[in-house]
C-alpha cells in the first residue's frame, strides 16, 4: 500500500477522535505485514492522564486481534504542522518493530517517513534487561 493511501485511511480515522479536553484531533492507520490496516484516533479523559494516543489506540487494537508483524503506522491530525507520535506511542512503536516506517502527514496530507530507529535512537528494548539475575 502506497504512503499516501494510509495517509487517507488515518485522515478519516481522525474523525473519530474523542477530544473535548484539547479539541486536537488525531487519526492512525496501522498497515500490518499481511496486508490489514487498523486505525485508531486519540480518546482524552478527563483526568488527561488516562488518555490515550492514536498511535496507541490503532496498536493496541491489532495486537489484541492477533496481529503484531507492522510494517508502516501513517499519522496525521488537524494542524498544518507535521504531526509525530509523542515518546510513549514511539516506545510502543518500537516494541513490535525496529523497521516499521513511521509517516508524519499534516492536515494537508503531505508526509514525511522515518524509520522508528531515527525517531527514537538508543531505545530501550527487551535486548537490554539483564535476566541472567533471574537465576540469582
Ligand atoms: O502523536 C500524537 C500526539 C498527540 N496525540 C493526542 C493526545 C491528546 O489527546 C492530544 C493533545 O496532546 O493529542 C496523539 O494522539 N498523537
Ligand atoms: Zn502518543
Amino acid at each position: 500500500m502506497e504512503y499516501k493511501n494510509l495517509v487517507e485511511i488515518a485522515k478519516q480515522a481522525m474523525e473519530k477522535a474523542y477530544v473535548p479536553h484539547s479539541k486536537f484531533r488525531v487519526g492512525a492507520a496501522l498497515l500490518t505485514s499481511d496486508g490489514k490496516v487498523f486505525t485508531g484516533c486519540n480518546i482524552e479523559n478527563a483526568t488527561f492522564g488516562a488518555t490515550n494516543c492514536a498511535e496507541r489506540t490503532a496498536i493496541f487494537k491489532a495486537v489484541s486481534e492477533g496481529y503484531k508483524n507492522f510494517e508502516k503506522i501513517a499519522i496525521i491530525s488537524d494542524s498544518s504542522n507535521y504531526t509525530y507520535p509523542c515518546g510513549i506511542c514511539r516506545q510502543v512503536i518500537i516494541e513490535f518493530s525496529r523497521d516499521i516506517e513511521v509517516i508524519c502527514s499534516n492536515k494537508n496530507g503531505e508526509y514525511k517517513v522515518y524509520k522508528i530507529t531515527e525517531l527514537l535512537p538508543f531505545a530501550f528494548t527487551s535486548d537490554d534487561i539483564e535476566r541472567s539475575n533471574l537465576n540469582e
